[in-house]
C-alpha cells in the first residue's frame, strides 16, 4: 500500500515536470490528489472564485491524431474520429519512455473499469435486466470487428513499426476505454483528443465548478463532434472545449491555449468538479465506469417488443399488429437505438407520451377502431398532442361511452389526463411487472440491502451495477405509483 502511494506520488511529480516542459500552466490554487487508489481528485488548495483562471493548456500539448507520431499512418489509413484517437493512444503507449506524452500516460490507469472490459460472464450477471444488458455485448462485437478490419491491417502493414502485442485486441479495448472516458473535442483541426490536466477533473451532475474554453472564446458555443464510431452510444455527452469551431475542417490549428475557468466558488480543500454532461446512470457506467445515487437524469426503457408481447398475451397477434399499425399511421413512433424501438420512463415514473397513446389505441373498442382507421390519416398533425386530441374528439363523437372531459381539450396536461385512464394504467402496471421480471428473482429490497453492504473501493463493479439496478427499479416503482393513481376508484372500462 505504501509502495503504491509512493509510486503514485512519483508519477505525479513526473507529470508536473512534464506540464512545465510542455507549457501547461496549472495554478497553485489547484492541488492534484493521488492518494485515492480509485483515481486522481483535483482539489482547491485555496478558495476559488467564479471567473478565476486556473490553468492554460497549449493545444500542441494535447494527444490527438494530428500530434501523435502515428499521424501519417492514421491519415494514410483514413481512420477518423474515435478510432484514430484510440490508435494514437495505443501508439504513444507503445513508445514507452520515448513518447512525448509518457509522463502524462503514466498517470492514467491501464484502462477505465467500464463494462466493456469486465469479464464477459461477470458483465452478463451484474448487468442482467439493466439498460446496459444488451448494449455491452453489442459494443464488444462491433469493436472486435473494428479491430479486425482497421487495427490489425494497420499493424500488419508495418507502417507503425510496433510490437503486435502493443496493438492486440485487448490493448485496443483498454485504450478505447480511456478515449471514451477522457477525450474532449478540441477543435476542427485536432478533432477529438486527450487533454492533459483537463481530464483529471471528476464529474458531478449539474454542479460543476469548471468550464474549459479557448482564449478568444466569444461565441460560447459547443463544437460539433466529429464522431464516426457506431459503438460510441453517448457521443453527444462528451465534454467539449468551447469555441472549437473557429477554424474550418482540415485547416491549420488554432494556436490559442485552452483555458480552465472557475464557474462556481469552491472552498479550500473541496474537490473541484467538471461535468461530463447530463447523463443517467446507464450512460455514466457505460462510458465512464461509475454511477451516481439519486441521478435525476436516470431513465428506464420499455421495448416496443415487450409492449407487443404484453398485447398478444391479452389480444390476438392480428389485433396487436393492427393497433400498432394505426398508431404508426397517426405519425407516432418510439425512440430507436440500433435495431431496437423503445419508450422512456422518466426519473419521476412518467411514461413517454407515445407509449400511453399506443396503450390507449390498443385498448380502444373494436367498433371505434374500425371507424377510426378510415379517417385516421386526416387527424395527423405536426403537434404530437394535437393528433391524439383529434382522436379523442373522434372517439367521443363515435362512442356511446362519451367523455365530457374532451370539451376544451387543448393543452398537453389535458391530453395526459385523458391518457391516464383505467385501461392505460392497468396496461402500464402489467408492463412494469414484465420489465421488472428481467432483473431476475431478487427484489428491489434485496438489491438495496446488497448495495448498502457493498464497498465501492473493493467491489467497484458490483457497487456500480447495483446502483444502476436500484435506480432503474426505483423508477419502475414510481411508474407503478403513477399507474396506480390512475386506476384508483374507477371502474374498468375501454377508453
Ligand atoms: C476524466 S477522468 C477523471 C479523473 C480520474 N479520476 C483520474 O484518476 O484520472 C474520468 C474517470 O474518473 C472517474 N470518475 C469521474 N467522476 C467520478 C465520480 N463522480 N465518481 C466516481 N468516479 C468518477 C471515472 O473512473 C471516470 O472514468
Amino acid at each position: 500500500m505504501a509502495d503504491a502511494a509512493a509510486a503514485a506520488a512519483r508519477r505525479l511529480r513526473a507529470f508536473k515536470r512534464w506540464m512545465r516542459a510542455h507549457g501547461v500552466v496549472c495554478s497553485d490554487a489547484l492541488s492534484l490528489d493521488v492518494s485515492d487508489p480509485l483515481g486522481v481528485h483535483v482539489r482547491a488548495a485555496t478558495p476559488l472564485r467564479d471567473g478565476d483562471l486556473v490553468a492554460t493548456i497549449p493545444r500542441g500539448a494535447c494527444l490527438t491524431p494530428r500530434t501523435t507520431g502515428a499521424a501519417a499512418a492514421i491519415e494514410a489509413a483514413e481512420l477518423g474520429g474515435c478510432l484514430a484517437l484510440t490508435v494514437a493512444v495505443m501508439y504513444e503507449r507503445a513508445q514507452g519512455a520515448d513518447s512525448p506524452w509518457d509522463a502524462y500516460l503514466q498517470l492514467l490507469p491501464d484502462c477505465e473499469s467500464v463494462p466493456l472490459v469486465w469479464p464477459a460472464g461477470e458483465a452478463e450477471c451484474l448487468l442482467a435486466g439493466t439498460e446496459l444488458d444488451k448494449i455491452v455485448k453489442q459494443d464488444k462485437e462491433f469493436l472486435c470487428e473494428d479491430w479486425k478490419e482497421c487495427i490489425e491491417p494497420l499493424m500488419l502493414s508495418g507502417e507503425l513499426d510496433v510490437d503486435p502485442d502493443d496493438f492486440s485486441l485487448e490493448k485496443y479495448l483498454s485504450a478505447k476505454t480511456l478515449v471514451s472516458s477522457r477525450s474532449f473535442q478540441i477543435d476542427s483541426y485536432h478533432g477529438s483528443g486527450m487533454v492533459p490536466l483537463a481530464d483529471l477533473f471528476n464529474h458531478k451532475t449539474d454542479c460543476e465548478h469548471v468550464h474549459f474554453t479557448s482564449a478568444s472564446d466569444a461565441s460560447d458555443s459547443d463544437g460539433e463532434e466529429e464522431e464516426d464510431d457506431r459503438s460510441d452510444a453517448s457521443a453527444d455527452d462528451k465534454p467539449t472545449t468551447k469555441n472549437p469551431t473557429s477554424s474550418p475542417p482540415g485547416s491549420r490549428a488554432n494556436d490559442e491555449d485552452l483555458e480552465i475557468i472557475i464557474v462556481r466558488d469552491v472552498n479550500e480543500g473541496e474537490e473541484v468538479y467538471n461535468t461530463y454532461g447530463t447523463m443517467g446512470n446507464a450512460a455514466l457506467l457505460h462510458r465512464y465506469g461509475f454511477t451516481e445515487l439519486d441521478n435525476q437524469y436516470d431513465i428506464v426503457n420499455i421495448d416496443l417488443a415487450l409492449v407487443t408481447k404484453w398485447c398478444t398475451s391479452i389480444f390476438s397477434g392480428r389485433h396487436t399488429r393492427a393497433r400498432v399499425s394505426l398508431w404508426r399511421n397517426l405519425g407516432y413512433s418510439g425512440c430507436t437505438s440500433q435495431d431496437t424501438e423503445y419508450f422512456e420512463i422518466a426519473y419521476d415514473g412518467e411514461p413517454q407520451l407515445e407509449l400511453s397513446i399506443l396503450l390507449y389505441i390498443i385498448n380502444m373498442k373494436p367498433d371505434v377502431y374500425d371507424k377510426l382507421i378510415c379517417v385516421a390519416h386526416g387527424f395527423v398533425s405536426d403537434e404530437e398532442h394535437e393528433t391524439i386530441c383529434n382522436v379523442f374528439k373522434f372517439v367521443k363523437a363515435t362512442s356511446s361511452n362519451q367523455n365530457s372531459e374532451v370539451n376544451g381539450l387543448e393543452k398537453l396536461p389535458d391530453v395526459k389526463k385523458l391518457l391516464h385512464s383505467e385501461s392505460v394504467c392497468s396496461a402500464l402496471l402489467s408492463l412494469a411487472d414484465m420489465r421488472e421480471s428481467l432483473y431476475g428473482s431478487n427484489t428491489l429490497e434485496d438489491d438495496e440491502e446488497e448495495l448498502h453492504a457493498c464497498c465501492v473501493v473493493n467491489e467497484r463493479k458490483l457497487y456500480h451495477s447495483l446502483v444502476l439496478r436500484v435506480s432503474e427499479r426505483r423508477i419502475l416503482r414510481r411508474l407503478r405509483e403513477f399507474a396506480s393513481s390512475g386506476s384508483k376508484g374507477r371502474k374498468r372500462k375501454h377508453p
